[in-house]
């Protein structure tokens, strides 16, 4: 059993050391950007291109407006020393430039904004598709394993959150072109007046940068305490659990848990957001002092007549500029950095690769299926659990068999069939599929030739025909095989008698969506099964919320309407068991027996006993 909150503290504390990046490593994160913008790019090269010379553009603006400023107080001063007849055509000359830049300046703002979220939306879709995709490519063991749940969680919040890096980086960029240009005319006045810039705004820099990597070690180490924290406010407040939330008087409990580890999260980060303010403002003071030093310098020249008031606005109105310009450049840096340091997370997931690969010469499977699948001594233990879940499995199953499984809970009934579909791999032994070992057979053809039904099978809150549909998703648009699929699982006289039958949205989660008792939802679910143009058909329990008589029912039909095709069928109703051409019994692991109904209720043994028992209504 896992006890999240002490490991987790245990964790956290250990990966706030390892994970500790040093200003090096900030850097090191930068080597992601190039791939970053790679995927922006592919995602809309005009956008980009189109930002880019926007921001281009917008760079030179604020050096032009300074410029002009000089010029209009310069000539301003000019005209007063004048006696006489004025002309001031020059002068409205001037403020009409500077009125042009100003409304250029502002038009193209906008623009950028327009581009930065059209792109950064675009981007975002693109990348959640992206991650979508890439996850069904994985193995199903990666999913149920706590540290991979982290990565696709960490990775998850990167398609939103990223978006806010490119406008970051493109900022930065357009930035630096700016001072650049407000550069020339200060090294052209005093380049002195560089440096003090710099004793500016590098203690803020390096505050920063320091104070950035504390919060991505602090936030990294505790993803799996934010995902419980999700979970919490999930389970606290959804409707699949209001139910026993409020039967069981759940909230206290809840809110107190979900309190006591956000409070130790509130006060951990609250330590470092305090530091944070206190070095900032320290730092900062600096910062301010250096540019009334140099504020004070030019005054003096200015007042020595060495230069021109319009010059002393130019050349405060630069360095101010300049200042505010540098000092956003290196905080943002920072967070440049940072945010590409979790860019590390999405790209690491979507590295990861499947352990379950196709072979390089792949076989189909046969058409139809000749021999049958073998079990040759198969054992499997969850990556997980030093616990083998089954072991020393050695059975074959004849083409076109019906084979019922049965056992205890956690007899490895559920594990046996996903070992079938090749959604593990035996930890020892081998699977045959007339002859050959599963792993030689291509991945998608095997999983098309196996349909199965599973005990906790997915609701999915969309239309009943789109949820029979999921059995064969290709076959979304073709409505006579949907409604041919709910008559074989008698989903049909449910789905009749709904509002807006096959395109009714079922569940709760959405406003006009119905919801169906438990055994209504089998029969749809169960529908899958008949879509499916699968050779192996495996049903785990998917009719145990069925009545008797309905489970009976869909059983009899089930035999009949697969006809030929093989079944692996898993059931706690011995009534239903008994259909099968053989059964399966399964205890911890191991086979115990195998034969038809009546040669096991013939051999007396542990199938004969629950059957009888079961059969007397104690079970
Ligand atoms: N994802 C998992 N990770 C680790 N152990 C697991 C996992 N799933 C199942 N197990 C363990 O493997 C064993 C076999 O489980 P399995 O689900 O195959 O049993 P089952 O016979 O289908 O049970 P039931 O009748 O309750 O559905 C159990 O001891 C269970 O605890």
């Amino acid at each position: 059993m896992r006890t999240p909150q002490p490991k987790g503290a245990r964790a956290a504390a250990s990966n706030a050391n390892s994970e500790k990046k040093s200003f090096r490593e900030q850097l090191g994160a930068l080597k992601n950007l190039p791939k970053f913008f790679g995927l922006i790019w592919e995602t809309s090269p005009a956008m980009m291109l189109g930002n880019l010379l926007l921001r281009l553009v917008k760079a030179a603006i604020p050096l032009a407006m300074l410029y002009v400023g000089k010029l209009i107080i310069d000539e301003v001063i000019r005209l007063i020393a004048v006696t006489g007849e004025r002309d001031l055509s020059y002068l409205w000359l001037l403020v009409a430039v500077e009125l042009g830049l100003a409304v250029v300046s502002e038009i193209i703002n906008r623009g950028i904004t327009l581009l930065d979220s059209l792109l950064g939306d675009l981007f975002s879709n693109r990348t959640s598709v992206q991650l979508i995709e890439h996850a069904a490519t994985l193995d199903l063991a990666q999913f149920e394993d706590a540290t991979f749940y982290d990565k696709l969680e960490r990775a998850r919040r990167q398609t939103i959150s990223r978006v806010m890096l490119m406008s970051q980086v493109f900022s930065q960029l357009q930035d630096i072109v700016t001072i650049g240009f407000l550069a020339v005319g200060l090294v052209a006045f005093n380049p002195w007046l560089i440096l003090i810039l710099l004793i500016a705004v590098i203690p803020s820099f390096l505050g920063e940068t320091h104070f950035n990597e504390r919060t991505y070690s602090l936030s990294r180490s505790w993803t799996p305490e934010r995902r419980e924290l999700d979970y919490l406010r999930y389970i606290g407040a959804s409707d699949e659990t209001a139910k026993e939330i409020k039967t069981f008087n759940l909230s206290g409990f809840l809110a107190n848990r979900f309190k006591l580890l956000s409070d130790r999260y509130y006060n951990l980060n609250k330590k470092l957001i305090v530091r944070r303010a206190l070095w900032g403002s320290a730092l900062s003071t600096i910062g301010t002092l250096s540019y009334y030093g140099a504020y004070v310098f030019i005054l003096f020249r200015t007042v020595a007549g060495a230069i021109t008031v319009g010059d002393l606005t130019f050349l405060a109105g630069s360095f101010s500029s300049m200042r505010g310009l540098l000092q956003g450049i290196m905080t943002r840096f920072s967070q440049i950095a940072e945010s590409a340091m979790y860019l590390q997370d999405l790209f690491d997931f979507l590295e990861l690769r499947p352990e379950i690969t196709p072979p390089a010469n792949p076989l189909l499977v046969p058409r139809p299926i000749q021999h049958g699948f073998t079990f040759e001594n198969v054992g499997f233990k969850y990556h997980n659990s030093e616990k083998w879940a089954v072991r020393y499995l050695s059975f074959h199953v004849k083409a076109g068999e019906k084979l019922a499984l049965v056992g205890e809970n956690g007899a490895g009934k559920t594990t046996l069939v996903k070992l079938l579909a090749r959604l593990y791999e035996p930890t020892e032994g081998r699977i045959l599929l007339d002859g050959m070992d599963l792993r030689n057979y291509d991945l998608n053809d095997l999983r098309h030739q196996v349909g199965i039904i599973f005990q906790d099978y997915v609701r999915f809150q969309m239309s009943a025909s789109d949820n029979i549909a999921i059995g064969q998703i290709s076959d979304i648009q073709n409505k006579e095989q949907i409604k041919a699929s709910a008559q074989k699982s008698l989903a049909d006289l449910v789905i009749n008698r709904l509002p807006q039958q096959y395109e009714q949205v079922l569940g709760k989660r959405f406003a006009n969506g119905m919801e169906l008792s438990g055994g209504e939802w089998q029969k749809v679910a169960l529908a899958r099964a008949y879509m499916r143009e699968a050779q192996l058909l495996i049903l785990d329990e998917p009719t145990s919320a069925l009545d008797a008589r309905a489970e009976h029912e869909v059983f009899l039909r089930f035999s009949e309407l697969i006809a030929g095709k093989t079944a692996v069928l898993i059931s706690h109703r011995f009534s239903t068991v008994r259909m099968a051409d053989r059964i399966l019994f399964l205890e911890q692991g191991q086979l115990k027996e195998l034969g038809s109904h009546e040669e096991l209720l013939a051999k007396g043994g542990k199938y004969a006993e629950l059957f009888l028992l079961q059969a007397r209504g104690y079970l």
